[in-house]
């Protein structure tokens, strides 16, 4: 069959849209306006939207590129859809190949599952059988689902876990995967990624939200700092046993922590390893708010369903004025953590911490 004799299955849309999500350079704005105005054909069928004001440009260039496709059917909108995204990723036939039941999700990723739905991106930790623990390929996916979310039609993005932990936090498997180039090589690289991932969430450009549904251990905890609200069950846990590990903060939480919850507090979390419940997490300001896990996923889903129907351009606008002066600062203190916990990794208080954990003598 050739491809105007063929009809795009939903399927196939789905995968498109997933795809999108993927690809590795931005398409640039006229093509993301097609895509856009195609989607819209595809799934409402014509443009039934009032027009927004001139001086609402983005929205108006969207209402623009959806009204021009007039009565196109949805069926064609759907296949031009699916057409145009194949020709932007080579790879599209083959990743089309998904296992069943994986419709709504993003396809390529191992550790995690991400889903676009409502206005929200979701990036679920799926390690279920680890607690979530973040290995090196998790580290590179997350800031890849990150980028992804930076730029799709979503308002908000919501990170969460599958299972019962929110995350265990570093994989400390990551520890033994000593290459060629030796420990030192180890260091430096580890050093490098940790930058740049914690990078990621500094620069995150909308409201970034976590849904805490159980234990989060770590890095998973200090990152919370760079959060835009923090919603959690009160059955998680916030613990950051750095100096049992024989480590130092990160995540920008050096800074971050006695700025939330003052300087007395952070130093019985980041050097004592206090460990929070979550009620006690919500008073020191970490966390936004709790709710009990009976009814936790309904009523947080529930909420920031409404958050992500705020105007978008509004919502990213607040959140750049509010964010934009601790940047700089954030970043000059992620990269001196980084190189704080590079001396800390060579250490022997870090190495007897591990070898103690994957020898199974020890445990939080
Ligand atoms: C040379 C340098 C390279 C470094 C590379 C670093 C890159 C960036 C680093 C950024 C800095 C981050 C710091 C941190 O996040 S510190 C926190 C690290 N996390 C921990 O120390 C938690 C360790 N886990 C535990 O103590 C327990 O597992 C836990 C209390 C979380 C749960 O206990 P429970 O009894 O309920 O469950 P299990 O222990 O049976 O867990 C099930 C299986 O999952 C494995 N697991 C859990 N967490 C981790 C983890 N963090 N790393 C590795 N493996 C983990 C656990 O071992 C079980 O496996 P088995 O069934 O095989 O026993």
């Amino acid at each position: 069959m050739n491809r105007t004799a063929m009809r795009a299955s939903q399927k196939d849309f789905e995968d498109a849209m997933n795809q999108v999500k993927l690809l590795k350079k931005d398409p640039g704005n006229e093509v993301k306006l097609k895509l856009y105005a195609l989607y819209k054909q595809a799934t409402e069928g014509t443009c039934n939207m009032p027009k927004p004001g001139v001086f609402d440009l983005i929205n108006k260039a969207k209402w623009d590129a959806w009204n021009a496709l007039g009565s196109l059917p949805k069926e064609a909108a759907r296949q031009n859809y699916v057409d145009l995204v194949s020709s932007l990723s080579p790879s599209l036939e083959s990743s089309s190949q998904v296992e069943p039941g994986t419709d709504r999700k993003s396809t390529g990723f191992e550790t995690l599952v991400v889903t676009s739905e409502d206005g929200i991106t979701k990036i679920m930790f799926n390690r279920p059988t680890r607690k979530n623990a973040i290995n090196t390929e998790m580290y590179h996916e997350i800031m890849h689902a990150l980028k992804a979310a930076s730029k799709d039609d979503s308002i908000i993005t919501v990170l969460t876990g599958n299972g019962d932990y929110y995350s265990s936090g570093n994989d400390l498997t990551n520890f033994t995967d000593i290459p060629p180039g030796g420990v030192e090589e180890k260091v430096k690289n580890s050093a490098i990624l940790l930058r740049e991932f914690v990078g990621c969430f500094i620069d995150f450009p909308k409201p970034l939200i976590a849904v805490v549904n159980g234990p989060a251990v770590g890095i998973s905890v200090t990152l919370l700092g760079l959060f835009d609200a923090v919603y959690a069950s009160d059955r998680a846990t916030f613990h950051t046993p750095f100096s049992h590990l024989g480590q130092s903060p990160e995540g920008c939480s050096s800074y971050t922590f006695p700025k939330i919850m003052s300087p007395a507090k952070a130093t019985e979390m980041l050097i004592f390893g206090k460990k929070l419940t979550a009620g006690e997490a919500c008073a020191q300001g970490l966390v936004t708010e709790v709710f009990p896990e009976s009814t936790f996923q309904k009523e947080v889903w529930t909420r920031l369903k409404a958050f992500a129907k705020l105007p978008p351009n509004a919502v990213r606008i607040s959140k750049e004025v509010i964010r934009k002066r601790e940047r700089e600062k954030l970043h000059a203190v992620n990269a001196e953590e980084c190189s704080v916990l590079q001396g800390r990794w060579l250490s022997d208080e870090c190495t007897n911490a591990v070898v103690n954990f994957l020898s199974r003598k020890s445990k939080l």
